[in-house]
């Protein structure tokens, strides 16, 4: 833990190892592979930069030597079998992770080339430059304004007009301003699930984050209700950078610019979620989104 960062590139640059005849081996038998990772994440600007990341949950590990790149602007989408890290990574992101007692880490994560994991970082400080949406909608027990404006107000800002504004900006951001226009005052938890859902998302905008966690956000919603939001996630990408987790090889088909396929802990393939769904380079990844496995 806080080790200084490493000088290895955060992302390695090419297919396997010659003398592994599939990853899959190499995984199970503990050898190491390199990550496949396409050239284009090399050529985008990246908010978030993971470097030889490990953890463990006390004698269990979770991650190994992880290294990826998350675009800046762009979707990405975490995906793989149940088990496999996904959402360990995302919430290693915002330290949620710390709240465990048996938790270690090793290596190096950065946000916008700010260590996450250094000495001297401010946890507070640095969760809210992250906007986290968890898979059950999470709205504070209070009206749909307060929950919009929650982190401003945790900020000391008690001017209405900025109130008011980053509210309704907000909400059309996350879509849901027309449907909640005339009943700011309401109980949020009076909204639909889909609706809560948006106004989580809602909330997390409302402070500006650097990068937007989505952990499943759909997993509890009805079809609908997941076509809203995933249409959200379009409309957000290039104002926000997003790396969302989802099982639904669907959805991260539709919703996301770059796809990152996880397998036992492992990051194994990255790249432009075009080439993961339809041209991978590894036969591994075929399988999983072929749903030959998984
Ligand atoms: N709090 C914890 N304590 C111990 N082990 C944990 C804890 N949370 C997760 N794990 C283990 O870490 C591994 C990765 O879990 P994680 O939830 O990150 O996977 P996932 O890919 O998100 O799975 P799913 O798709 O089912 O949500 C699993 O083996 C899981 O059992």
């Amino acid at each position: 833990m806080n080790e200084p960062p490493t000088t290895r590139p955060a992302v390695q640059g090419t297919v396997r190892p010659d003398d592994v005849r599939s990853v899959f081996d190499a995984v199970s038998k503990g050898e190491a592979f390199e990550t496949c990772v396409h050239p284009e994440v090399a050529e985008e600007d990246a908010v978030l930069e993971v470097s030889d990341f490990d953890l463990w949950y006390g004698e269990k590990r979770a991650l190994y030597q992880i290294g990826m790149r998350v675009p800046v602007g762009k979707v990405t989408a975490l995906i793989g079998p149940s088990g496999c890290g996904k959402s360990t990574l995302l919430r290693c992101v915002n330290r949620m992770n710390d709240l465990i007692d048996s938790v270690r880490i090793e290596g190096d994560m950065r946000l916008s080339g700010d260590g996450i994991y250094g000495p001297k970082v401010d946890v507070i400080e640095l969760r809210k430059r992250i906007g986290m949406v968890f898979q059950k909608p999470n709205p504070f027990p209070m009206s749909i304004f307060e929950n919009v404006i929650y982190s401003l107000r945790i900020d000391g800002e008690r001017n209405r007009t900025v109130l008011d504004e980053v509210c309704e900006r907000s909400l059309r951001g996350a879509g849901l301003w027309d449907e909640v226009k005339d009943r700011l005052q309401d109980s949020a938890l009076a909204l639909s699930g889909g609706q809560q859902q948006r106004l989580c998302i809602a909330r997390a905008i409302a402070a500006e984050p650097e990068v937007l966690l989505l952990d499943e956000p759909c997993s509890a919603l009805d079809p609908i209700a997941t076509g809203r939001i995933e249409d959200l996630i379009e409309e957000l990408k290039g104002a926000y950078s997003i790396l969302m987790v989802t099982h639904n090889m669907q959805q991260a088909s539709r919703a996301s610019d770059y796809t990152a396929f996880m397998y036992l802990g492992r990051m194994i393939e990255f790249g432009p979620t075009e080439s993961i769904f339809l041209r991978p380079e590894l036969q591994e990844t075929e399988d999983y989104v072929t749903g030959r496995f998984g």
